[in-house]
């Protein structure tokens, strides 16, 4: 059994992560910290975790976070890398949810996300946590960076059609769409509700902070420099993401031989479903799990291949990716805590 804090008490990513490490069957004790709640209980801010979670909320010092055996770090990205380099080593397993220590190159970081993040010698001791594809490094790391919500969905519909040499790498186009929750909870007039309601909006054409994540990972597999172009939209839903990655096709393989080829990829990853037969995959049909649903469609008029991938961003996205994760540095089988289905409709 093992011991649990986690940061940022109060926000979106620890609450999802309250929801299931509350019901993970290897977890005896949870530690919430809070910066801006320190002595209420979560369940104040939360009444929905009444009699399930009535934990009174700490303050982080590095003595308390000494005393879990993992720290999930669910906070704003600027906080995390402030903490990891005084905890690393002290045989507690960071993982952070933030985006602090997903790039490896400072300057890259500080020009994408507006603030600096810490020295290279620290972001190269983070592994970064796509579960399905980085699974043997995790299963060692002391620091997990855990992906993206958009890098996530991106990554998976994308990476076996790199690796399979299938797609042109410098021909990639990605639209991504979200629910509201992955704004976080802090309120703000563009997730405002007579904002977003009835509406869809793109935001941040080109200079999206997921874009050089999403870069950095397809490079390291396609073994070359890939750029892409990358749109999110937000959409009137709470939960929720769908990424769109329009490519171009560099073999004659057909719908099917290239389906079978991502279903061999996938073949011993629970969470990663695919489609079959023109079957497109709907954000309601992963909402709650940790699933992660892609199609394939080979548009022959234009010669590209169109892959969907949804996933529901709090889950795969953040807090179920980040506890599939705590699994695998613990040896535990990857479903462990995390057998959610769907909720539907
Ligand atoms: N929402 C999503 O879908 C996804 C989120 N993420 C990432 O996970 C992290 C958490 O996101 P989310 O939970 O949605 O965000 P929220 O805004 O809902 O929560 C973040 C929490 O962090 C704490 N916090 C805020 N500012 C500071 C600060 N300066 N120092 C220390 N703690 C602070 C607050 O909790 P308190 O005051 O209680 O400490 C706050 O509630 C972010 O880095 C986000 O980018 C990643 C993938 C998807
Ligand atoms: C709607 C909305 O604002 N979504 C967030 C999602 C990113 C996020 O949550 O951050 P990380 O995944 O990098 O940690 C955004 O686009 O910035």
């Amino acid at each position: 059994m093992i011991k649990i804090g986690i940061v940022g008490g109060t926000g979106y990513g620890a609450v999802e992560l309250l929801r299931i490490l509350t019901q993970h069957p290897h977890v005896d004790e949870i530690n919430i910290y809070s910066n801006s709640k320190a002595g209420d209980k979560i369940s104040d801010s939360y009444p929905h975790l009444d009699a399930i979670a009535n934990i009174e909320m700490k303050t982080l010092s590095v003595a308390e976070a000494k005393t879990n055996d993992v720290l999930f770090f669910a906070t704003p990205p600027g906080v995390s890398h402030q903490w990891i380099p005084k905890l690393y080593g002290t045989g507690v397993k960071l993982i952070d949810l933030s985006g602090d220590f997903r790039l490896l190159d400072r300057e890259v970081y500080a020009s994408w996300y507006k603030q600096a993040t810490t020295e290279k010698e620290w972001l190269e001791k983070a592994v970064y946590g796509l579960s399905e594809v980085y699974t043997e490094a995790i299963s060692e790391a002391e620091i997990v960076a855990n992906p993206g919500c958009y890098p996530t969905a991106t990554l998976l519909g994308l990476l076996p059609a790199i690796e399979g040499k299938i797609i042109d790498p410098s021909s990639i186009i990605v639209d991504g769409k979200t629910g509201v929750s992955g704004a976080g909870r802090s309120v703000s007039l563009n997730t405002h509700y007579a904002e977003m309601n009835e509406n869809f909006k793109v935001y941040q054409v080109g200079t999206h902070k997921h874009t050089p994540e999403i870069e950095r990972f397809l490079s390291d597999k396609a073994e070359a420099d890939v750029v892409i172009s990358f749109t999110p939209h937000i959409v009137p839903m709470t939960r929720g993401i769908m990424t769109t990655s329009y490519t171009q096709i560099m073999t004659n393989h057909t719908e099917q031989e290239i389906e079978d080829f991502y279903r061999a990829y996938y073949e011993h990853q629970p969470f990663v479903r695919i489609r079959t037969n023109g079957n497109l995959p709907q954000t309601k049909e992963v909402y709650g799990s940790n699933y992660c649903d892609i199609s394939i469609t080979v548009d022959q008029r234009t010669g590209r291949l169109i892959i969907i991938a949804v996933i529901d961003n709090l889950m795969k996205g953040a807090a179920g990716q980040a506890v599939q994760n705590m699994n695998i540095i613990n040896g535990w089988d990857q479903t462990t805590g995390l057998s959610f289905i769907p909720t539907y409709p």
